[in-house]
């Protein structure tokens, strides 16, 4: 059982793709927290994260390594716990160049199918290009949406308003603007995946949604 999660920034992939791992006894895998990983390494080694060749060179140097517990997600860099330092604002902002070289995304997309291939039960697996590139034959496929504008007050909210609603809706959009500009394995939905649109849902229904889907699909393979 394989269940890919993509979809924009801040519609609700981590929170949902933890819950929907947990509810089901699967495995969970956040793939932007790699690509942050590999971001905060190149920035705090004096890497220039906008000269593309500087970061292919340096990208087989870090140790990325992930946890697969919905429960208690683990990202570590060389050994080191990264999990604080990789959503800093500073690595945000940097993390749509690195993931636009294609020497990462290899690195990347190898270990993402090669922990889902060692899944016991199956896995949750949320990113931007799981349907379309690192999984395409993943069991059930979701893309998640929300209004800017919805997505913006939601983190704006988890930062207590000490960022606008306005300025975070901009980084917003930005991101996604690079994330799907992007040459190798953009951000998109894959042609069978189900949108789920979240802007006027609570958690708890994306999640029972999705779970829905997941056992619909198990039943019809039984
Ligand atoms: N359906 C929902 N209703 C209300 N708030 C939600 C919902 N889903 C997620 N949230 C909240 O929205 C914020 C962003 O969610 P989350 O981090 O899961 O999104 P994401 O898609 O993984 O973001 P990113 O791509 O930036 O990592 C969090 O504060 C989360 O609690
Ligand atoms: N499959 C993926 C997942 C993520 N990215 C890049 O990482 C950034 C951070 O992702 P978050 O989900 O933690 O916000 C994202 O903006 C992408 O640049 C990716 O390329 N592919």
């Amino acid at each position: 059982m394989i269940v890919a999660i993509d979809g924009p920034s801040g519609t609700g992939k981590s929170s949902t793709s933890k819950a929907v791992a947990a509810r089901l006894g699967l495995s969970y895998l956040d793939t932007g927290a790699q690509y942050r990983a590999m971001t905060w390494w190149m920035l705090a080694n004096g890497v220039d994260v906008q000269d593309p060749a500087a970061v292919a060179d340096a990208s087989g140097k870090p140790v990325v390594t992930s946890g697969t517990d919905p429960l208690h997600p683990q990202i570590s860099v060389d050994g080191t716990d990264v999990s604080g330092p990789i959503r800093s604002q500073e690595v945000t902002a940097a993390v749509s160049a690195v993931s636009a070289v294609p020497e990462v995304r290899a690195r990347m997309v190898d270990f993402q199918r090669r922990t889902a291939a060692a899944a016991p039960a199956g896995i949750v697996v949320e990113g931007r290009d799981i349907g379309t590139t690192v999984l395409p034959a993943a069991t059930v496929k979701i893309f998640l949406t929300a209004s800017a504008e919805v997505r913006a007050a939601r983190r704006s909210g988890e930062l207590n308003g000490a960022v606008s609603v306005a300025a975070t809706r901009e980084a917003l959009i930005r991101r996604d603007a690079a994330d799907s500009g992007r040459t190798t394995s953009p951000l998109a939905k894959a042609d069978d995946a189900v949108e789920v649109d979240t802007s006027e849902l609570t958690l708890d229904e994306v999640v029972d949604r999705i779970v829905a889907l997941v056992e619909q699909r198990r039943a019809a393979v039984r």
